[in-house]
């Protein structure tokens, strides 16, 4: 596919279909320049084509056959190779209404030799013709998604190429290395350097932890990209709502005095100190023959099994009952942040009891209706999610599940190298577990990726980018 409609002149909508201030039409290829040319009527008359790159134009867009206005415009001309795609690029910026977008969008792909571009196909031609790779590929929708600042600062570390720049600085002494090996093994009566296989392994053994480093910030990285899917659980009324709504700063969710309040989950993304949390309020687990209240505890079961965290929140004005005992049975072995809630009352909990059962969770205590505990609860999580983190700087954290498991292969293939030097295996053998694990690390930025991978991380991209 790749190949084929690279060639194609594009087009589509760029700015979020609304009702908007502006809204841009972007189009790159061959054809834009002259296609738009034939629909903008610039004030001056003059053609874009003889116009300078990189100016705006103001005028009108007028449907050639009827001579209708559809509406006034600005265009920008950016020609090759100084464009987004490198290709030529028009930006059509017209008032930002369904209405006028959609009509100059297909005016354009009537009159001219234009298509609708497919999602992401714009950031794929900056890849495929070389201006950005496919970590900033990437990172470009991680811009568009990012919920937290947190966030924000990882993607564009990643876009800025710094994150490239650190997986090249471990992949490049690999191919050194590949390099002389193989001229070792392909001249062998020429006078290449002597390879000593202990200093290579030594390399190679520097090589796989700056790659464990990575991999240690991996979980940080994929959290703060994608957010932490955090459940709050607990039996009816200790409080789980009102813990939703004074993490969101809102109202979010009916609070009661009634048990059995909250029936279906609700989530919505918290920022908490830049850690996106995708926080789900469920119904408060008990045996029930209400069947609206039954869907609501099951689903509140199965949110145990799928989030990244749970939030088990118990009433600390209550001592421990049965539908308690039940919970704790349900998180055993859940990545769990105990919360002992409204502890702006006095307490009859027994905490004791509960830290035996999760002896290795550790306890929150805060009032869901204060600010109480608050920062203390945000300060466990926090260390859940920067735990085992070792690199500082945000715009090198892995941040996605594609790169973490490069990286892994890479370091297996790695090790499997130092092994076969150890144990005076053919060298030949060992290039090939060294040419693998460059062509993982190069798979990161796209240097070795196949066709079907880069396919499909661009087809995940919205319309227009
Ligand atoms: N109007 C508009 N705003 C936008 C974009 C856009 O395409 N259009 N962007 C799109 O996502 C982002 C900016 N990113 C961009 C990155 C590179 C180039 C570009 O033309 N680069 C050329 C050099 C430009 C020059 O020489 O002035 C290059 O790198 O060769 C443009 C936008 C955000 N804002
Ligand atoms: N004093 C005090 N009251 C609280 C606190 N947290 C919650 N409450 C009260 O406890 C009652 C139940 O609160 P909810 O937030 O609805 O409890 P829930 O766990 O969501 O209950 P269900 O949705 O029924 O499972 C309400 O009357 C709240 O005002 C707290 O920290 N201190
Ligand atoms: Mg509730």
């Amino acid at each position: 596919m790749i190949a084929k409609d690279i060639n194609d002149t594009i087009a589509a909508i760029a700015t979020p279909l609304g009702e908007g201030g502006i809204g841009i039409i972007r189009v790159s290829g061959i054809n834009s320049i002259e296609t738009v040319d034939r629909i903008f009527a610039a004030i001056n008359k003059r053609a874009l084509a003889d116009r300078h790159s990189h100016r705006a134009v103001y005028g009108k867009i007028i449907d050639p056959k009827t001579k209708d206005i559809i509406d006034e415009a600005i265009c920008i001309i950016m020609r090759g190779p100084h464009s987004y795609t490198k290709e030529d690029i028009v930006e059509i910026q017209c008032h930002g209404g369904m209405l006028p977008l959609r009509r100059i969008l297909s005016l354009l792909i009537e009159i001219g030799e234009i298509r609708l571009a497919a999602p992401g196909e714009f950031t794929k031609r900056a890849f495929l013709n070389g201006r950005i790779d496919l970590a900033q590929a990437q990172a470009v929708m991680d811009i568009i998604k990012a919920k937290t600042d947190a966030s924000l600062k990882v993607a564009s570390g990643h876009l800025s190429g710094c994150f490239s720049s650190h997986i090249r600085q471990i992949r490049d002494p690999l191919l050194e290395m590949i390099a002389h090996y193989e001229a070792a093994i392909d001249f062998p009566e020429e006078e290449v350097d002597e390879i000593d296989n202990i200093q290579v392994m030594e390399k190679i053994g520097e090589i796989k932890d700056k790659i464990n480093v990575m991999l240690a910030s991996a979980n940080t990285g994929r959290i703060l990209s994608e957010g932490l899917v955090t459940a709050i659980v607990g039996k009816p009324n200790v409080g789980k709502s009102s813990l939703l709504n004074r993490l969101l700063h809102s109202e979010r969710a009916i609070v009661t005095d009634v048990p059995g309040t909250t029936r279906d989950s609700i989530e919505e993304y918290a920022d908490m100190e830049g850690i996106p949390l995708k926080i789900i309020d469920t119904a408060g687990i008990r045996h029930t023959e209400d069947k609206v209240e039954k869907i609501g505890v099951d689903r509140a079961r199965s949110y145990i099994e799928k989030a990244d965290l749970i939030l088990a929140l118990f009433d600390g004005t209550r001592p421990i009952e049965d539908d308690d005992r039940k919970i704790i049975k349900l998180i055993e072995e859940k990545n769990v942040v105990i919360v002992i809630n409204k502890n702006d009352l006095e307490q009859s909990l027994d905490e004791r009891w509960i830290r035996k059962q999760c002896s290795g969770s550790e306890i929150a205590h805060i009032s869901a209706v204060s600010d109480n505990g608050i920062k203390e609860l945000t300060e466990v999580i926090k260390k859940k999610v920067y735990a085992g983190n070792v690199v500082y700087n945000e715009g090198e954290l892995v941040n996605n599940v594609r790169q973490s498991e490069a990286l892994k292969k890479a370091e297996r293939h790695l090790s499997d190298a130092i092994k076969s030097l150890d144990n005076d295996i053919p060298e030949d053998l060992v290039v090939i577990d060294l040419r693998s694990a460059w062509e993982r690390l190069g798979d990161i930025i796209g240097d070795t990726a196949s066709e079907d991978i880069i396919d499909e991380i661009f087809s995940r991209f919205c319309i227009g980018k």
